[in-house]
């Protein structure tokens, strides 16, 4: 290998190892030091402390049970052209300790959003007014007094690991310092226990290409990532969706489970079956943003009973109430009286509650209560170098472990590379193979380009998802996430470039210097490298998959187009001269060429060769490429990698999820 490919794989390599992979080393060391000196004092314990205890997190009593009161709750948003909608209005409430309060109403009702509101989630929408007090044991809610928890309705998780690494995980990222290694595998174990999972402790959670977990132990398994921070107050948005009716009971088990144990449980639901229905304590329904009824659930059907409407016999509670507050828009008339009904049980709901005596003392609501989920890079118990060791881990079981993505890449590579060898097979020297060297130079440029991009497009938006959401609970900073995810994916990103090369570059015949051979492999593993941080940096900004797999390939068919084979490098307009200079497909095509043509002889057509291209070097002029070199193309591709690298990492900080603030509605007591 030339002293060349050696000055840029190792100056790709100082590129794509950012500057805090030495502390990460460093800090790796020292921790597996530590570890090894607690374990041993662990050792001489008796006995490992009570797992259910295990989870006492800094500053917070976690067994202090939650009272949460809500009045006035007003949520409304204005759009662009000044129209105004209510989403919440006027919604008050308590959610009590052991109890299971459900939220329902029909599709729109302002069931999400409330529950949103109340957990301090809504996400800040421009336009957007929050209004509202809320109260835990009669002070204003804050982040510090008491711990919360918030299921999402998308389960998300990291597809190949199993149930028990997943909670392993989570427990290590965000259970306090003091635990030990063995206390926190312990209250794991206990979860798993707890949350009826000790079937699947061990199966992967799986994905759409690897059957894993059923949704309902995916939703268990979100239920104990989050209650492994110790919440005894449980928000969770329609934890039954998309179940069947056995494993929406399951789900509802646990949850009832976890109100039996003393938490606050506050759930949406859509339209629960009777067996589900009956575990509910208090019900809170919503019709178009306000109140239908609110109280103990067994009390429902008696209050719309006192109101005129009956339930008929052997009906399921939950879809008679979906009926009833329901708007039916199918035609004016039955629109016209559903409304009139459902007003009326809102005027009827108003007035009982304005007349009902008040329970127990009023808590004056002096300050405003900040809704805002904790989501600081520097929430985490763990250390950036611990946070990195652990995200190292993740990463790289995911990434080593997902057989079908990796066999998928290779088959595609290695048939590229078969059906390029084959259209390429020993070029030779003749004239015609000038053009023919230059086509495959560019199509192998394409080729490493298009597969690594692609498959970024198609995972990074998703883990994107799953990172905001943990950073949002602050299990983790972006840097070490972002370096421990570089350092595991690109040993196997690199085999892929690498296969590709092996096959193509004999197949083809291209210059025999196992030198040449060897930089070819480095300039294709550099594009490789490029364009997957092209994927990361799309993918960190595009809103969905879809949106990034139009983006990226967008962009990249404008590199390939400047990609120094269509348009030759003198002739680009100077306005677009910059885009030569970023399009890795031209760095390495660049490369590729100046790497195969030197010292290359041609056979002329005639004995004089008259007008004939007779040298290597003489095809590099005529593309433009006289006074560029391998290592100068290299540097230029280095350079377009690291600042793909470092939009990603300020998109994906900036990119913090942003929680609407709750303002109060003042003088109001609850
Ligand atoms: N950011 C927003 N911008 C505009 N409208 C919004 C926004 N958030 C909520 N809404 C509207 O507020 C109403 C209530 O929405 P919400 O999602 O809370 O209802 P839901 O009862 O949870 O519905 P579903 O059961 O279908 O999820 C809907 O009409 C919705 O379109």
């Amino acid at each position: 290998m030339g002293s060349g490919t050696v000055d840029f794989l190792l100056g790709a390599a100082v590129i794509a190892l950012p500057q805090y992979q030495i502390p990460v080393l460093l800090g790796t060391a020292s921790i597996s030091i530590l570890r090894s000196i607690r374990r041993r004092r662990c050792k001489h314990r008796k006995s490992l402390p009570d797992p259910s205890n295990a989870a006492v997190t800094d500053g917070v009593s976690t067994r202090q049970h939650v009272d949460l009161r809500f009045t006035d709750v007003r949520c409304s948003i204005t759009n662009k052209t000044g129209v105004t909608k209510t989403i919440l209005q006027n919604i008050g409430g308590e959610a009590k300790p052991g109890r299971l309060l459900a939220i329902m109403g029909p599709s729109g009702g302002g069931k999400t959003s409330l529950l949103n509101a109340l957990a301090g989630q809504v996400p800040s929408t421009k336009g957007m007014e929050l209004q509202g007090n809320i109260t835990v044991n009669g002070a204003p809610q804050t982040d510090s007094n008491h711990r919360q928890a918030y299921v999402q309705q998308e389960d998300l998780f990291y597809s190949q690991l199993t149930v028990r690494e997943t909670l392993n995980m989570a427990a290590a990222l965000r259970l306090p310092k003091h635990m030990l290694a063995e206390e926190k595998e312990a209250a794991v174990a206990d979860l798993i226990q707890r949350l009826g999972l000790v079937q699947s402790a061990d199966t992967p959670v799986g994905d759409a290409k690897k059957r894993g977990l059923s949704g309902g132990e995916k939703k268990r398994l979100s239920i104990g990532s989050e209650l492994l921070g110790s919440p005894m107050l449980l928000f969770l948005d329609e934890p039954t969706t998309g179940l069947d009716s056995f494993q929406a009971e399951k789900v509802m088990q646990t949850l009832k489970d976890l109100a039996n144990e003393g938490k606050t449980v506050v759930c949406s639901i859509h339209q629960p079956r009777s067996s589900i229905f009956s575990m509910f304590d208090d019900l809170l329904l919503l019709s178009e943003g306000q109140i239908v009824y609110s109280g103990p659930a067994k009390g429902v059907i008696s209050h719309f009973e006192s109101l005129g409407y009956p339930i008929p016999a052997n009906y399921n509670p939950a879809e008679f109430i979906a009926d009833l507050i329901s708007i039916d828009s199918s035609a004016a008339t039955a629109e016209e009286a559903s409304r009139e009904r459902v007003e009326k049980l809102k005027a009827a709901f108003k007035q009982k509650a304005a007349s009902a005596p008040s329970g127990g003392a009023k808590d004056s609501v002096v300050s405003a209560p900040v809704a805002s989920a904790k989501s600081s890079d520097d929430a985490s118990p763990c250390s950036w170098p611990q946070q990195a060791k652990l995200l190292f881990k993740r990463s790289w079981r995911q990434i080593s472990r997902d057989k079908a993505t990796n066999v998928a890449r290779a088959m595609s590579n290695v048939s590229s590379a078969i059906i390029f060898g084959g259209i390429f097979w020993r070029m030779g020297r003749s004239q015609t193979s000038i053009q023919d060297r230059m086509g495959l130079m560019q199509v192998g440029a394409i080729n490493a380009a298009m597969s690594s991009l692609i498959k970024t497009l198609n995972v990074f938006p998703k883990e994107r998802v799953l990172v905001q959401r943990e950073r949002a609970k602050g299990s983790y900073a972006t840097a070490p996430y972002f370096a421990a995810k570089l350092a595991a994916e690109s040993p196997i990103g690199a085999i892929f470039p690498l296969l590709f090369a092996a096959i193509v570059y004999p197949s083809a015949g291209l210059h025999p210097k196992l030198s040449r051979f060897a930089r070819f492999c480095g300039i294709l593993t550099l594009e490789s490298f490029t364009a997957t941080s092209l994927g990361l940096a799309v993918g960190s900004f595009a809103p969905s998959t879809d949106a990034a797999l139009a983006i990226g390939p967008g962009i990249m068919v404008l590199f390939i187009v400047f990609g120094g084979y269509y348009v030759n490098a003198g002739n680009v307009p100077r306005a677009l001269r910059w885009i030569p200079s970023v399009s890795l497909i031209k760095h390495a095509f660049e490369g590729l060429c100046d790497n195969e043509f030197p010292g290359l002889d041609f056979e002329p057509v005639s004995a004089d060769g008259a007008g004939d291209i007779l040298k290597g070097e003489q095809v590099l002029n005529r593309l433009g490429f006289k006074d560029s070199s391998v290592a100068k193309t290299a540097r230029a591709q280095a350079r377009v990698l690291a600042f793909n690298y470092w939009l990603t990492y300020c998109i994906l900080k900036a990119k913090k999820p942003a929680f609407q603030r709750m303002d109060p509605v003042p003088g109001r007591t609850i």
